[in-house]
């Protein structure tokens, strides 16, 4: 058995006197993708954020238990810098910042100190590869990112979060606002990166996290109800819960 890339161990999760997350603990593995799935306010998007400290600036927010990254703790043991360029992220809105293509790819190295343009074009270039988007923009890299289309927009955001070269990426419903033809290119895209990246994903589509996942992750109401190999969650789960989502019967 490999370790996980990452544990969750016993969190709970508090905003002011809400009780968002009950006791979770799982472990995710290395260069595999898992979905989050479950219905609306059931703290999906709660725990992913937390994997990288999103939730550190909410105010009355409290969390107990433990994160590890390759064991050590995300919130005692890992600078925060470093578990942000560790751990990148995908929203649910494309949000590429007003400036240039190339910028956008660059501001994250940049922000490391990386500071030569041989060397920047060199990851920009590599980024935009791999995000499967180089062919549409490397005649326009000085133009307005906010000029590209809402799926090429999405896929600009994950080139940014792969240029500072992350070991874990979490995508927060990255194609809830695309159309069909840039969701299977997100989801081909996903499916290549998971070779290099532990990629979590949430998602409110059931056909994308079995198209996509390895294992999935069911939450209702802030508990983990079943967490589990992709293939047989779908087919054969365990917890009547689980066979009620997935079958439409609520949610
Ligand atoms: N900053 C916050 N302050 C207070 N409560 C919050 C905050 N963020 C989320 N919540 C609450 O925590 C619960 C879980 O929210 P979360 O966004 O994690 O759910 P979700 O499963 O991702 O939902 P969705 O699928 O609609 O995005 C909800 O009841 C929500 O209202």
């Amino acid at each position: 058995m490999s370790t996980p890339k990452l544990s969750i161990k016993d969190v709970n999760l508090f905003y002011g006197d809400f009780h968002a997350l009950h006791g979770i603990s799982m472990d995710i593995d290395e260069n595999k993708i898992t979905s989050f799935i479950g219905p609306s306010g059931c703290g999906k998007s709660t725990l992913l954020k937390s994997i990288n400290r999103m939730n550190d600036l909410v105010e009355g927010c409290k969390i107990t238990g433990e994160f590890l990254l390759d064991n050590k703790n995300i919130y005692k043991d890992i600078e925060i810098n470093t578990l942000r360029k560790r751990v990148g992220m995908v929203f649910q809105k494309a949000n590429p910042f007003p400036m240039s293509v190339y910028d956008n790819i660059a501001f994250g190295p940049r922000t490391h100190g990386i500071k030569k343009k041989a060397e920047l074009d060199v990851i920009v270039r590599q980024a935009l590869e791999d995000a499967a988007l180089w062919d549409e923009v490397k005649d326009r890299l000085n133009k307005s990112a906010l000029g590209l289309s809402g799926g090429q927009q999405q896929r600009l955001c994950i080139a940014r979060a792969l240029a500072v070269q992350p070991e874990v990426l979490l995508m927060d419903e990255p194609t809830s606002a695309l159309d069909p033809i840039s969701t299977s290119k997100i989801e081909e895209l996903t499916l290549k990166l998971k070779k290099d990246y532990t990629i979590v994903i949430v998602t409110h589509n059931m056909q994308q996290a079995m198209r996509i996942s390895d294992k999935t992750a069911f939450f209702l109401l802030g508990d983990l109800i079943e967490y589990g190999d992709t293939e047989m969650m779908f087919s054969t789960p365990k917890e009547k819960k689980t066979e009620d989502y997935i079958t439409g019967r609520f949610g």
